[in-house]
């Protein structure tokens, strides 16, 4: 277990950027999720999204290019809602990962199964939560409703790859600057 003042030194490490995109049906109270077919996090629902690359101009544009790439869609008003930190507690020389939220309300294309995810449509009261990361579940009512229009920030805390030890999330009002 990391002590208080580890997990401070941990989450100002430099951070490997990712980006994770929900695209979100409102009036049919639905979200598309894909199933990944390969690579870290194999067999689980999850937005999508990937690594940024010193190529991608911003986020926001490796979060467009990583939803076209796995989903064959174009998001038309994707908008940045969230910011979590995953720490590896018990893997101190691999680096925090900051992921980029997005929510995306609108897109022109058909969803389309690729070589990395099969895309599917859930209920909000039906999400997957037990195949998918265990800190799902705990931040996706901030994006799914969206009510209050507020954003979040979070830090999750992972040891074994895959076992959430403990996390902190809240609600603010603009996102912190990183
Ligand atoms: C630990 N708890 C977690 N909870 C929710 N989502 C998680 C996650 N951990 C990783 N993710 C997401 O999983 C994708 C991995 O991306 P990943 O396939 O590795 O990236 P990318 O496509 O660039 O890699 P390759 O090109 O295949 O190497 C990426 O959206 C990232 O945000």
């Amino acid at each position: 277990m990391l002590r208080e003042e580890d997990k401070e030194t941990r989450k100002k490490k430099k951070k490997k950027v990712f980006t994770l995109l929900l695209v979100v049906d409102d009036e049919n109270e639905r979200v598309l999720l894909g199933e990944k077919k390969t690579g870290f996090g194999k067999g689980f629902w999850n937005g999508f999204g990937g690594k940024v690359e010193e190529s991608d101009p911003t986020v926001l544009a490796a979060a467009l290019r990583e939803l076209e790439e796995e989903a064959c869609i174009q998001a038309l008003d994707a908008k940045e809602v969230g910011r979590i930190t995953f720490i590896w507690i018990d893997e101190p020389e691999k680096p925090p990962w900051l992921v980029h939220i997005f929510r995306a309300d609108t897109y022109s294309g058909q969803e389309r199964e690729t070589e990395e995810m099969r895309p599917q449509w859930f209920p909000f009261d039906a999400i997957p939560f037990q195949q998918m990361w265990a800190d799902d579940q705990h931040w996706y009512p901030l994006v799914l409703n969206r009510q209050k229009r507020k954003n979040f920030e979070g830090t999750f805390n992972f040891k074994e790859v895959t076992t959430l030890v403990d996390f902190e999330l809240k609600e603010v009002q603009s996102l912190s600057m990183q």
